[in-house]
This record gives C-alpha cells, structure tokens and sequence, in this order.
C-alpha cells in the first residue's frame, strides 16, 4: 500500500472579518474558544487523505472554504491549527496570474515564471516554444503582460504551469476561463495529465467537469468538510442541498421585507442574518 500523496489532519484556518459592530448574537453564539472578535473559521478539523493518481472533485457553495483549502494545499498560507502533508510537487492552477509582473514581455515572464516554479535554465529553453504555441500568443511574445487582455493573460498563464511536470495538479475553476476553443483545448490538456497518473485537485461548480475528470468528491460547507465520497453522490447532496439554500434563503427575504414594510426592522438586522446565518 503507498503512502498518500496528500495528508491533511485536523486542518483549521481562521481569518478577520471586518464588521461594523458587534451583535448580541455574537456575544451570545460565537463565544467559541480560539475565535477573536470578527475572526472566523474558514476551514474547520478538517481530515482526509489523497491516495497518488486520485481526481478528487471540490463543490460547495460560494464562500464555503474551498479554494482556503486549495491554497493551505499549495502552500500559499499557513494552518492555524493541524497540518497539511504533500509528498510531491504541486502545480498550482490557482490564483494564475499571480507571479507574472505587468511591465515583463512575454517571453521574460515565460521564463521568469517557469523559474519561479524551480525549472533549470535548460529545461525553459527545451521548453519554451511549446508553452508559447499552447497559449497561441506567438504575435505577443515581446508585449508586456499588463497589455494583454484578463483571457490572454490566463492562456500564457495556465500555459507555462501545466506544463510542468509536477505530480499534483490544484485546480480551482480554471476551466471556466478563457474562450470556448482554448477551454476545450485545456480539458484535453487535463485529460492527458490525469492519463499520466497525476493527482488532481480540482474545485469546480461545473458537474460535467466534475464527474468527468473526478472520482471522489469533497464538500465544504461553512468551513467544515461534511461529506467525503464517491463524485457523483457528492455532487447529487450539493444540488439537493442547494436547492434547500435558495428555497430558505427566498423565504428568510420575504420575511425580511414584511419585516421592514411593518418597520420593525432595518437593513443592519439584514445584514446580520446573512452574515450569521446564509453567509457561510
Ligand atoms: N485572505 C482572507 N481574509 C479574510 N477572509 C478571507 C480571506 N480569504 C478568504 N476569506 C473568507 O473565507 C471564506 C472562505 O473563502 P473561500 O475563498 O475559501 O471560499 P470558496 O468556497 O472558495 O468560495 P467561491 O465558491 O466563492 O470561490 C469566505 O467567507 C471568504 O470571505
């Protein structure tokens, strides 16, 4: 049996969240150890691990903690409480652009960034026409990066970091950019990277993309991971339970304006029923 390529273990994060004030509701609910005023968990005890060459699939709704997830996995912060272990390098098709600096041509932000991403000057080289032929931004190649346009920017992007050849892909709806041909050009991409054995990370709200490319799936829900399971059961209890969401939360508004019309509410108390009670 080989170790897992992903480990994390009772994984928790919390931010600050800016608020006018604080209600009684807070004082009166949110007086949980480790939780400051305005702070809050993004991900709460969470607990799972990634076998190598898995797909798991991450759905939730907005705001839930899922790309808080993708980015303690990458890396990009750290747990304020458990650990995350990764056993390989990691490909982060996240927050893409990230690395790349405006006033660089092209061509020096391929190198630039494929360097960033521990690539030997020889490696680029051997590289570097067929990272520019995948984005197709050949005629922009000495353009500096600020000048591209949101979806030129992400095709050089995602270009230089799918090809590296790291064992873990993160993924967070980075299919869901760029135009039709160069989406579908990137599903392929996906497709032959996962036919090599890698493991793969993905948030997406997409269920064709979910159930195509994923096995397993995890669902966040106000921070917490509330089921861990095969794709398509996953998938099934999220749309159930968002229908649920969308069907409470046209019911919470109308009441909110009964409320409001009888003028015994304002919009802060709004505000703070989203905040409590629908914003995560
Ligand atoms: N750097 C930060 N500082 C403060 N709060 C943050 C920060 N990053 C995320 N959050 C908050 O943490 C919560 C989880 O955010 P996250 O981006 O993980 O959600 P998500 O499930 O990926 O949502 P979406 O589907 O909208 O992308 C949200 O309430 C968000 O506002």
């Amino acid at each position: 049996m080989s170790e897992p390529i992903i480990s994390v273990q009772d994984l928790s994060v919390r931010f600050h969240r800016k608020r006018r004030h604080r209600s009684v509701r807070d004082l009166v609910f949110k007086g949980e150890t480790g939780v400051r005023a305005g702070e809050f968990w993004a991900l709460r005890d969470i607990n799972f691990d990634v076998m190598p060459g898995e797909a798991i699939g991450v759905v939730g709704a907005n705001g839930q903690g899922k790309s808080t997830l993708l980015r303690a996995i990458a890396g990009l912060l750290i747990p304020d409480e458990g650990r995350v272990k990764v056993n390989g390098g990691v490909a982060p098709l996240i927050e893409l652009t990230g690395g790349f600096a405006g006033d660089l041509t092209v061509r020096d932000n391929i190198w630039l960034v494929s360097g960033l991403h521990g690539m030997k000057r020889k490696e680029v080289a051997a590289k570097f026409d067929e990272i520019l032929e995948f984005s197709e931004m050949e005629d922009f190649v000495d353009t500096p990066f600020k000048h591209l346009s949101s979806g030129q920017k992400v095709r050089v992007a995602f270009s230089v970091v799918a090809q590296l050849n790291e064992p873990i892909m993160l993924a967070d709806e980075v299919l869901a950019v760029g135009d039709r041909a160069f989406r579908q050009k990137c599903l392929e991409r996906f497709a032959e990277m996962l036919e090599q054995g890698r493991t793969l990370f993905m948030v997406s709200h997409s269920e064709g993309n979910l159930t195509r490319f994923c096995t397993r799936g995890l669902y966040m829900d106000g921070g917490r991971l509330v089921q861990d399971g095969p794709i398509k059961e996953v998938v099934e209890k999220y749309f159930e339970d968002s229908g649920d969401a969308a069907r409470l939360r046209r019911k919470h508004e109308r009441k909110m304006r009964k409320f409001r019309e009888m003028g015994i509410a304002d919009d802060d108390d709004d505000d703070d029923d989203d905040d409590d009670d629908w914003g995560r």
